[in-house]
């Protein structure tokens, strides 16, 4: 898995010639700007959908929504675009999805592997298709999904994002690989210090806005994937009403008389550049109470001023951590065993 990590950048520029050679700027822009944009996914491609929507922010003309199930909302028709992703391009809920908004009418655009059945939709429904490109497993994927969904919302003017913007991407990425390699120590490897910090402890992910919320979610889909670690998640002020009570319960308190360590809360903050003032006093608040009560605090701040370039900051970084993690349990992060019986007992 770490050398897959270290892939992150190539995806951004690969993913960059995908959407070109795949025409969607001139075939996304003809039709004009949608009613809504509807990403189908689960899992990482799910989170691309959201990180699409927190990319585009709060000031998009449209709404998006993601949809990680088997029905698109009855609303959803020929005015808006289903954007299809999947990695694998056969995940049986996007596929469902996708053929549910062709039967509907709608614009759709696919992004998933060449050759796959998602493509095999897109096809038949004459709609554009994007493959995506890139090794591992398809939660190792998210640039290659989240690029051309960028590019797609570039094309009918809900964000702006162009070459330039994913060489800087790409830059950051490459520069995270660089501090987390493996044969950087401890003490100046960020992911390792991360992985670090976070065993042993349940960790509370808390994302100081939109976009640095999902990226919560990412490092915890991340921990229970690799390191089969369970983790909380949320978004700042929301998550505050919903799990500051956590900050006085069994998971806090430090048991300092027992012989071996316990299993404590520790709590994770994403910070953004760009946050409402009351969450930030929120932010530090929080924090300050958790300190207060003994409850290990991790920060971690995202850098760069275009959000893609921001949101690669931490989720670069945060992967890095997650797959240290789970190699200091002496856990291979690649297959995920359960979630592959699963497919099988679904299959027979
Ligand atoms: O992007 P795909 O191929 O549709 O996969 C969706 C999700 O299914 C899994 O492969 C298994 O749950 C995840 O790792 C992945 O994010």
């Amino acid at each position: 898995m770490l050398p897959v990590l270290a892939s992150a950048a190539a995806q951004v520029r690969i993913a960059g010639r995908a959407v070109a050679g795949a025409g969607i700027d001139g075939g996304l822009a003809a039709d004009g700007r949608p009613r809504a944009v509807v990403v189908a996914g689960v899992g990482a491609a799910a989170l691309a959908g959201d990180l699409l929507a927190a990319v585009c922010g709060p000031g998009a003309p449209v709404p998006f929504l993601t949809v990680r199930s088997f029905r698109l909302p009855g609303w959803v028709g020929t005015a808006d675009l289903v954007i299809a992703v999947s990695f694998s391009g056969d995940t049986e809920e996007t596929l469902t999805l996708a053929r549910e908004a062709v039967r509907r009418g709608c614009r759709l655009l696919a992004v998933g592997r060449a050759g796959s059945p998602l493509q095999a939709v897109a096809r038949q429904a004459g709609a554009l298709f994007v493959p995506v490109e890139a090794a591992g497993p398809e939660r190792a994927g998210l640039w290659a999904m989240l690029v051309p969904l960028v590019s797609a919302a570039a094309a009918i003017k809900l964000t702006s994002a162009d070459d330039a913007l994913f060489e800087a991407v790409a830059g950051r990425l490459e520069e995270i690989a660089h501090r987390c390699r493996p044969a950087s120590e401890s003490f100046i490897n960020p992911g390792k210090s991360l992985a670090m910090e976070l065993a042993e402890t349940v960790p509370m992910i808390w994302g100081s806005s939109p976009l640095t919320a999902v990226a919560a979610h990412r490092l915890a889909a991340r921990l229970g994937q690799d390191a089969g670690l369970p983790a909380l998640h949320g978004e700042i002020p929301d998550v505050g009403h919903d799990q500051a009570g956590t900050l006085d319960g069994p998971m806090a308190v430090r048991d300092i008389f027992a012989d071996e360590g316990t299993r404590t809360l520790r709590l994770v903050v994403l910070r953004d550049t760009d946050e409402h003032p009351s969450v930030t006093r929120r932010r530090e608040l929080s924090l300050r109470m958790a300190q207060d009560r003994g409850v290990s605090v991790t920060e971690l701040q995202a850098e760069g001023g275009h959000p893609l370039e921001r949101i690669a900051t931490l989720v670069g970084l945060l992967d890095y951590g997650s797959v240290y993690l789970a190699l200091g349990y002496g856990i291979d992060p690649s297959p995920v065993p359960v979630v592959r019986e699963l497919e099988m007992r679904l299959s027979e």
